[in-house]
């Protein structure tokens, strides 16, 4: 088999919320993402594989408008993220490893951060919530299970209580994407299966493309619709989470399954 024959983006035809097309950025000459290209459909949950410093952060960062490319470009609903007017980075949101919350701040203050970058600025500044605003952030809550907790300072919630305020603050921004880098790396497995297949849910039901980084491949088999794999910053595998199997797990990690953290179980 050609080391790039599973390559299976959705074709040009196929609407699609994200398109990374010939995405390059080096270091100073370090090549970190080589000519990285991919396509991501509302709904579709896409898990990013790959050995540590193969690209994932960098490509992430690129992909939330964080970064800019070398060469290449990232386009959101068709609109560059890197685009003077910065409007497509507003329909990307971000779950973090560590959640990112105010700790200090309740759950339902944390989710209406979510609607900063929707409000004029003053309104932003003097936090002045629409109590339409406020009605969305409730039903995000809501959606990840946690209404009752939205009075709650975040530093009183548990580690996957707080990712799922995380993941309700991504809604409240009304995404197309949802980009979460490494989500589940701080939570144990049984917690880490709830908030993936919360996340698996979101896609579904929004019908927002959720692209997420993952460290165990069992994880992203059991939750993932494809999984993307890179290796050296290039883009090696593209395939259907089911045809995941043992050959490309070598491909991307040069072990069997079963003999590398990688293949951890959650359940
Ligand atoms: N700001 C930077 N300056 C210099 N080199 C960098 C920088 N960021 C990343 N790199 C290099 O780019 C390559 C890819 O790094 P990156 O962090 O994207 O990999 P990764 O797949 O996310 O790794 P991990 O799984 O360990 O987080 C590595 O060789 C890394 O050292």
């Amino acid at each position: 088999m050609n080391e790039r024959a599973q390559i299976v983006s959705s074709p040009a035809s196929s609407p699609t919320h994200l398109e990374i097309d010939g995405v390059t950025k080096s270091f100073r000459g370090h090549v970190a993402v080589e000519d990285i290209s991919f396509r991501v459909a509302p709904g579709e949950f896409l898990a990013v594989l790959g050995p540590s410093g193969a690209g994932k952060t960098t490509l992430f960062r690129c992909m939330t408008g964080l970064l800019g490319p070398d060469s290449g470009t990232v386009r959101v609903d068709g609109e560059e993220v890197h685009g003077v007017a910065g409007r497509a980075r507003r329909r990307v949101a971000v779950v973090f490893q560590q959640f990112n919350l105010v700790d200090r701040l309740t759950a339902l203050d944390n989710v209406l951060a979510g609607r900063l970058g929707h409000m004029p600025a003053w309104r932003a500044w003097a936090r002045c919530f629409e109590r339409s605003d406020r009605l969305l952030a409730l039903d995000c809550l809501d959606q990840v299970g946690l209404l009752e907790k939205a009075t709650q300072r975040a530093d009183s919630l548990s580690g996957g209580q707080q990712q799922r305020v995380a993941i309700a603050r991504a809604l409240a921004q009304k995404p197309s994407i949802i980009i979460a880098d490494e989500p589940v790396a701080s939570l144990d497995p049984q917690t880490s299966a709830g908030v993936l297949e919360l996340l698996r849910h979101i896609a579904r039901s929004e019908r927002v493309s959720v692209v997420c980084s993952l460290h165990q491949v069992t994880l992203a088999r059991r939750f993932a619709d494809r999984v993307v794999g890179l290796v050296d910053g290039r883009l090696v595998v593209d395939v259907p989470a089911h045809r995941f199997d043992e050959h490309i797990h070598r491909q991307l990690f040069g072990t069997a399954e079963g003999t590398d953290p990688h293949t951890e179980t959650a359940s």
